[in-house]
């Protein structure tokens, strides 16, 4: 069972009031962590920390007791796989989409060393469930926003680490995308993968029905089971509107939405 564990996290960039203190987190294997929060309140920051990219301005983080910080970046890449917020900016890379998703294979192979049949053939594969595979010799920087979203996936899972962190991880994709997307992510939990995300729908949250956490304005914090976080009051309290968690008579499924009555009114 692989465990990482936050404990008192504080952090602040240089010069500027904390965006949080005090945070603590813990993902273990099969376990999936959505975090939800207003625009700028910290969640890529937060995620940062969590994946040892920024050292945390106080507290610690500890994958199977041992302190991230003291682990090589390849150590760290064959553990966990970070996968960054997407940016709306054309990225430089040049390489082809294939030999994109190829460098997830990095930390397992020695310097210089290329990829091996199998890692190509397992590539080719993942590619091909993305309905990746006709745009695989295009250049990474050339494809659509959500073709490099999709590729960034399919380089972590070339990775094989133990723990996946996702940024926003359908910000760019179409509905039907996202829902494969989300499905991954349960089915990767199934097998064992700890998954800590970041999404800005509510929806996706209840539909993965595991941990939320919610980081509000001014760094406040809490987590729990999605039911218990997932109410109406809570995250009209977090997003500052008010929003109706509703259960759908046919299925019982819960659902978050904005009431037409406050839409309405809205300025
Ligand atoms: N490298 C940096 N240097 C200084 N300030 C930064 C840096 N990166 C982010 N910030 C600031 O820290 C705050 C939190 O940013 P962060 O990206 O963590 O928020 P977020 O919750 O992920 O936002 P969003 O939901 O919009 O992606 C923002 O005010 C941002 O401008």
């Amino acid at each position: 069972m692989t465990q990482l564990i936050a404990t008192d996290l504080s952090f602040h960039y240089a010069d500027t009031q904390s965006l949080f203190t005090g945070i603590n987190f813990q993902l273990h294997s099969g376990q999936i962590h959505c975090i939800l929060g207003p625009n700028g309140v910290g969640k890529s920051t937060l995620l940062n920390c969590l994946a040892g990219v920024y050292r945390p301005t106080a507290g610690t983080v500890t994958l199977n007791g041992h302190s991230l910080r003291r682990l090589s970046p390849a150590q760290r890449s064959r553990k966990i796989a970070y996968v960054p917020q997407m940016s709306s900016e054309r990225t430089p890379v040049t390489f082809s989409l294939r030999d994109y998703v190829l460098l997830g294979r990095a930390p397992h192979l020695s310097l210089l060393a290329a990829p091996t049949a199998k890692d190509r053939s397992r590539a080719e594969a993942l590619l091909a469930r993305f309905n990746l595979s006709s745009c695989a010799q295009q250049s990474y920087a050339a494809v659509s926003g959500g073709q490099q979203q999709l590729a960034s996936i399919v380089r972590a899972l070339l990775q094989e680490p133990e723990l996946i962190i996702f940024d926003e991880p359908t910000s760019a994709l179409d509905v039907a995308n996202q829902v494969r997307v989300l499905k991954l992510i349960q089915k990767l939990a199934q097998t064992g993968y700890g998954i800590v995300l970041t999404t800005h729908d509510p929806n996706q949250a209840l539909l993965l029905n595991d941990q939320v956490s919610t980081l509000a304005q001014n760094g406040q914090w809490q987590s729990g089971p999605a039911a218990k976080i997932l109410t109406s009051s809570h995250l009209s309290d977090v997003y500052q509107l008010p929003l109706n968690v509703v259960t759908l008579p046919a299925t019982q499924q819960k659902t978050c939405i904005v009431d037409q009555t406050v839409f309405r009114r809205f300025s």
